[in-house]
Formats: structure tokens, C-alpha cells, sequence
């Protein structure tokens, strides 16, 4: 399984320019995580710092065990090789060929053999749809399949964390995609953590688990990707919907006067030119490939997600409950999909103590108050979409130190 990348308190400045400050936030191990934010404000810069390629003046990144901000140059070169890097442009050495490129860090840091050095090789070259192109250089294939080439290098050391940054420029919409269903893909087979940076509206809506966006020299959110798509805060609204009017400007922040400017012309019905999607209504993220293993990841996040539901906003909470409705339902739809073994298998996954799952039900943990743990649990088969109709008949239990259970068939217990 991936590992987790604790960040606290970074700071980052060049020269007397700060790029960010104070940036805490955890990347779940294992999970799929999107950072936002408009041009030049950091998002590479964070990505390279998370690597030690950049240095930050304040706070800690925690991999496996090391901080790798304090740490020696020896224990920085073994943890780079738990990362799978994708940079902006691809990276690839001009000279060499895509195979040499992809084959690059096998030679550099593992004494395989080349017979075997090309069987990984060529595993991914396909995994990437690049079969054929193997033997052509860089600058003979377009920007996509160089973009492509750099996610095959970025995986054959079997990384555990994956980053890549901007993985859409320079794609079309449908290659994009492809890239994307391709990352979900490799998240459900080797159960790397993966951290997307993007602009690409489509990719944060349906791709992450998690979420978080920079802005003003600050991460103004991370969390579950609800929280940030049913935001209320003006940035992050019209960031999602690529709207001019609003407290992101050109260049930097927008004076009182443009904003007042721009205040008077969307009042009068002059278009920002955002698009008017509905955001409170949330997308499904993209399942893994039917051929593909279940994403645990997805799991996981559904158990931590469950553990802080009752502290996240209203509007999020909503959606979190439509959205694993929806995935209860898909999964009673059909039966043989991954979705599927992601909302039951939280029958016997990591339940709090002292929570026994009855065999037959479903079981969902539906919120942790004062000490109480309150699950769920009705016959598989009347799963509903409507999540707060199924729960806002039973009582949520306020006693401390207990587990209330209540049942569809209205009966009720509680365990210790
Ligand atoms: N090595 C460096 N030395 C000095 N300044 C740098 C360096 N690298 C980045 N910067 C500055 O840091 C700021 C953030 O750059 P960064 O590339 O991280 O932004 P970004 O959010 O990824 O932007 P974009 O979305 O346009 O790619 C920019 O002002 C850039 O000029």
C-alpha cells in the first residue's frame, strides 16, 4: 500500500518573495488527491518540495517515518525511490528513446538484468497505449504521448507515491480522459498515493478522493472532495466554474475598484463567461476498469470520510450521504462491480471498537458524537438513494462510551 505524506506548518519563499506559508495537510496513504489553484500560485513549487528538490524554510514532510526537510542526503535519495514523478512537460531526455527514457531509473537505481529491465519496460509502455513507439525519440511524438512516456518512467520502480503535475496540458479533452481513467486504474492495482495538481475542472470533479487548493499564499481547503465542490467560498466557486468575476484576478488579487467594477456588470447580467454547471450536484468518480482489482483506497477513504462526517460543512455532509447512496445503489444494480465491493465491504473494514457487523446487513458507520459511534445497519436490499430519509428516523445515541444500533426493522440495541 502507498504511504502517507504528512505535511505541517511548510513554508516556502524565494529570495523575499513567499510563494506559500504555513501549508498543513496529510495525503491519506493510498489515496487519490487533487491540488488546485490558479497559475503561480505554487502548486509546483509544493509538488517539488514534497520530494526535497526544493527546500522550505519552516515546517516538516513526513514519509514513512522521515522528515525529509531534516533528513541526511542518504535518507532522501532511499525515500525518492517510493515517488513516481510526472513533471509539467514530461521531463524525458531529448537523446534518448522512449525506451531508454522509461528504462532510466531500473538502470539507475536497481541491478535488474536487461532481459528483465525490458519485460517491466515494456509492460508499461502498453499499460500507456504506446506499443510501437518504443524505439522513436522525444521530439518525433506529440506532446500526449510524451506526457504518456513520463507517467510510464514515473511507474516501474513500483512507486508508492505518485505525483504528477498537470498530467491534462496539452491533451485533448478525451485523452485527458484516458489519462485520467489510467491513474484511477493504477490507484486500484498497486495502491499508490497519488497527488494530481490541475486547473483541469473535469479531472478534480470526478478523479480524487480528496481535494485541496492554494490561493493568496494559502491552502484554503483540503478535504474530502465534497467539501471543496459544494464550497460556498467566492474563490473556490469561481475557480470551479473559470468565471472572470471574482477575487481571482490576472495577475494577483483584484483591487476594490475592479471588484466593484465587475460587481456592477454581473449585476447587470454581463457574463464572467464561467460556465453555469450545476456544482451542488456532484459527479461520480471514475471506477477502476472492470478488469481492474478493487481500489481499496476507495475504501479506506469511505471508512476516514465516515469519521468526520459531522465535522464538515452542511452543504458537504449532504453530498457525502448522496454520494454513497448512490454508490449503495450502483452497487445493489450490480452486483460484480468494483463499486459494488467498495460499499460492502464495510462490513468488516477497520470499524470503530466495539462495532460487530451482523452478517446479512449492511453496515454503515453514520456518525462519532460525544463519544457515541452510531451505525446503520438494514437488509442489503433496501438500500435507497434517499440516504437522509433511510436515517433521519433513528435517534442518534448521545450516551458516551456507546454504540448505538439501529435497525431498519426499527428494531434498536446498544452495545458497550
Ligand atoms: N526555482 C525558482 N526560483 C525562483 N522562483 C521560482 C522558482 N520556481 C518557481 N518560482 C516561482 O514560484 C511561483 C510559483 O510557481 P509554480 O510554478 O509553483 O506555480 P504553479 O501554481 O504551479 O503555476 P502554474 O499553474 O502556472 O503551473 C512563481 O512566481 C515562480 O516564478
Amino acid at each position: 500500500m502507498g504511504v502517507e505524506v504528512a505535511v505541517e506548518g511548510l513554508t516556502k519563499s524565494f529570495g523575499s518573495q513567499n510563494i506559500w506559508r504555513d501549508v498543513s495537510l496529510t495525503l491519506p496513504a493510498g489515496e487519490v488527491n487533487a491540488l488546485l489553484g490558479p497559475s503561480g500560485t505554487g502548486k509546483s513549487v509544493f509538488l517539488k518540495t514534497l520530494i526535497g528538490l526544493l527546500h522550505p524554510e519552516q515546517g516538516s514532510v513526513v514519509i514513512d517515518g522521515t522528515d525529509i526537510t531534516q533528513c541526511s542526503a542518504k535518507e532522501l535519495y532511499e525515500i525518492r525511490k517510493l515517488f513516481g514523478v510526472l513533471f509539467q512537460d514530461g521531463a524525458l531526455f531529448g537523446s534518448m528513446t522512449l525506451y531508454d527514457n522509461i528504462a532510466f531509473p531500473l538502470r539507475e537505481h536497481t541491478k535488474k538484468k536487461e532481459d528483465e529491465i525490458r519485460r517491466i519496460v515494456m509492460d508499461k509502455v502498453e499499460l500507456v497505449g504506446l506499443a510501437g513507439a518504443e524505439d522513436k525519440l522525444p521530439g518525433e511524438i506529440s506532446g500526449g504521448m510524451r506526457k504518456r512516456a513520463g507517467l510510464a518512467r514515473a511507474l516501474v520502480l513500483d512507486p508508492e507515491i505518485i505525483l504528477c503535475d498537470e498530467p491534462d496540458s496539452g491533451l485533448d479533452p478525451v485523452r485527458t480522459a484516458y489519462i485520467s481513467q489510467l491513474l484511477i486504474d493504477i490507484n486500484a492495482e498497486i495502491d499508490a498515493t497519488i497527488l494530481i495538481v490541475t486547473h483541469n475542472i473535469n479531472i478534480a470533479r470526478t478523479i480524487p478522493d480528496n481535494i485541496g487548493m492554494l490561493f493568496r499564499k494559502e491552502l484554503v481547503m483540503y478535504g474530502p472532495r465534497e467539501v471543496l465542490l459544494t464550497s460556498e467560498q467566492p474563490v473556490v466557486k469561481q475557480f470551479l466554474s473559470g468565471d472572470r468575476f471574482g477575487p481571482i484576478g490576472m495577475s494577483e488579487e483584484k483591487d476594490e475598484a475592479v471588484a466593484a467594477a465587475e460587481a456592477a456588470m454581473q449585476a447587470a447580467g454581463i457574463s464572467g463567461g464561467g460556465t453555469k454547471d450545476d456544482f451542488s450536484e456532484i459527479i461520480p468518480q471514475v471506477q477502476p476498469n472492470p478488469d481492474m482489482p478493487v481500489r481499496r483506497a476507495a475504501i479506506r477513504h469511505r471508512q476516514n470520510v465516515l469519521n468526520i462526517i459531522n465535522s464538515l460543512p452542511a452543504n458537504a455532509q449532504a453530498a457525502i450521504r448522496a454520494s454513497m447512496a448512490e454508490e449503495d445503489r450502483v452497487a445493489a444494480e450490480s452486483p460484480d462491480t468494483s463499486a459494488t465491493l467498495v460499499a460492502m465491504s464495510n462490513h468488516d473494514f477497520n470499524y470503530p471498537e466495539g462495532v460487530i457487523h451482523t452478517p446479512g446487513l449492511h453496515t454503515d458507520v453514520i456518525g462519532t458524537e460525544a463519544g457515541t459511534t452510531t451505525v446503520i445497519e438494514r437488509p442489503t436490499e433496501t438500500i435507497t438513494t434517499d440516504y437522509e430519509a433511510a436515517t433521519q428516523n433513528f435517534a442518534v445515541d448521545d450516551r458516551t462510551e456507546e454504540i448505538a444500533v439501529v435497525r431498519e426493522d426499527g428494531q434498536e440495541s446498544t452495545r458497550e
